[in-house]
């Protein structure tokens, strides 16, 4: 049996959803496929993001800090509190329900734009055709004039710390544990780790981050990995750099993880270990031989600066292929396959991206560090305007870190915008929108900033890159 359709989406993740609602709105006959399963068989929208990553881990993160505010800042701000408890239950009862309203949306948003999900495992074969096999084994081929997949990507496993139920997981174990772990380790000082290291430390676990690389956060501006690094350890997380783990074994109820630093072999005792360095692509069963999709070397599908692959009316988005594994990267890119298909010419602009890492303090940052521009010989001049100096982060309890705004010496655009400190999520969106726009750091000088606000940190910022800040002591420029 043949059902034709005019787009077919393999992965109902940020990238695929969104492609697939999009690909709708602009009139075309769309089919999203799905394999992902919940207990009582009903199909599970939403990928990753929704299910196991972004939102689920965010709920604990916002969580623990409120319990981390109560148990240790309110008394400093004059909130007296006794006997704080934490119900890590209750805690993951929220979470759950979070998800389950989330991933329900996405399901609402099908119907009112007239998607079609499909249940199963998708798999494309030669000339777009897609052979879906259901729950209960039973195959059903589409046919389409596009298909686009969006399969996202799995935490990879290493051979040194293999899964062991219970004791060492992965990401997505450890939004489930069901009690705090009295000595938590994980693998890993990415993102991942990061977040999740936050989460458990503040609920009271003892963290031990092993981190294989000497520096911290390589691909962030090193002025700001550094003030994140010390605030880090000064909350109690013990980042381990230059630790390379070599062997995890559980043995009498405790996990001994081995690994090597400057100083030799070392050894570490914990309760559960999380392994958090990095996720792959997932492509598992995904293409026949002669579907004409090319891998590159490192398992990516192989796809042009517009996401097209190889083969004739396929496209791939997101974490399956080059770039930054960030769901809004992956929905930008599904709307811009969806327009295109329909006859624009969108384009994703690669270079105004935001990452962030939901720490407290978060760090976020877009365009360019300052280790790229030097390595890349460009000339570029710095204004940064610390937290310590704003009275709203002061009034917050949130007085840490800084904003940093780097522009081309000559011409004054504006090319990297780093925040780490409170709220460094949202005010990134300034500088995502001021880089967007080609702005100049002048143009963000001359602008007005409501006071008292976070924000203000942004506009001396731009005010420090040509020797005008008023709110601190400019630096001399070097004769
Ligand atoms: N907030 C967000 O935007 C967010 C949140 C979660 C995940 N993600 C994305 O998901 C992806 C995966 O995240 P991640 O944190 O797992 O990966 P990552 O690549 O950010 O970090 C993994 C770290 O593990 C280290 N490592 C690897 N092998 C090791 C070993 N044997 N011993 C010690 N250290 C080792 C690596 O050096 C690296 O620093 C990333 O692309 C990330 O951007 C993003």
């Amino acid at each position: 049996m043949s059902d034709k359709y005019d787009v077919i989406v393999i992965g109902a993740g940020p990238g695929g959803y969104v492609a697939a609602i999009k690909a709708a709105q602009l009139g075309l006959k769309t089919a999203c496929v799905e394999s992902w399963t919940a207990e009582d068989g009903k199909q599970v929208l939403g990928g990753t993001c929704l299910n196991v990553g972004c939102i689920p881990s965010k709920a604990l993160l916002e969580v623990s800090h409120k319990f981390e505010e109560t148990a240790h800042h309110y008394a400093e701000q004059g909130i007296m509190v006794k006997d704080v408890q934490m119900d890590v239950a209750k805690m993951m009862e929220r979470k759950a329900g979070i998800v389950k309203q989330l991933t329900g949306g996405i399901a609402g948003l099908f119907k009112a734009n007239g998607v079609t999900a499909i249940q199963g495992h998708g798999k494309l074969l030669a000339n777009r055709k897609v052979e879906v096999t259901a729950n209960d084994g039973k195959t059903t081929t589409y046919e389409a004039e596009n298909v686009i997949i969006a399969t996202g990507s799995k935490p990879i496993e290493i051979p040194p710390a293999p899964m062991t139920e219970g004791y060492i997981t992965d990401s997505e174990g450890a939004l489930e544990f069901t009690e705090v772990p009295k000595r938590l380790g994980i693998i890993g000082a990415g993102v991942i780790g990061l977040e999740l290291g936050s989460v458990w430390a503040r609920l009271g676990a003892e963290v031990t981050i092993l981190e294989a690389q000497d520096s911290f956060l390589p691909a962030v501006d090193q002025q700001i990995a550094k003030d994140a690094l010390k605030q880090f350890q000064k909350q109690g997380l013990n980042i381990v750099l230059g630790g390379r783990v070599t062997g995890a074994e559980v043995k009498r109820k405790l996990v001994n993880v081995t690994y090597e630093d400057a100083k030799g072999k070392q050894e570490l005792k914990v309760d559960k270990l999380i392994v958090a360095v990095g996720r792959r692509p997932y492509t598992d069963n995904l293409l026949s031989e002669d579907s004409g999709v090319k891998m590159d070397e490192r398992g990516f599908i192989f796809v042009d600066e517009n996401c097209k692959t190889e083969a004739p009316g396929v496209w791939a988005v997101g974490d399956v292929v080059r770039g930054p594994m960030l769901a809004h990267k992956a929905s930008e890119e599904g709307v811009m396959v969806a327009e295109r298909i329909a006859g624009h010419k969108p384009q994703v602009n690669y270079d105004c991206i935001p990452n962030v890492i939901y720490t407290a303090p978060e760090v976020a940052w877009v365009g360019k560090t300052e280790e790229q521009l030097k390595a890349e010989g460009e000339a570029y001049k710095v204004g940064t305007f610390p937290f310590a100096a704003n009275g709203r982060a002061m009034a917050a309890n949130a007085a840490s870190g800084m904003v940093k705004i780097i522009a081309d010496e000559k011409t004054d655009r504006i090319l990297g915008f780093h925040v780490v400190g409170p709220q460094a999520s949202e005010i990134v969106a300034q500088g995502v929108i001021a880089m967007e726009f080609g702005s100049s750091a002048e143009d963000l000088a001359l602008t007005c900033f409501a006071h008292p606000t976070l924000s203000e940190s942004v506009h001396e910022a731009a005010l420090a890159v040509n020797g005008g800040a008023i709110h601190i002591a400019n630096r001399r420029k070097k004769k």
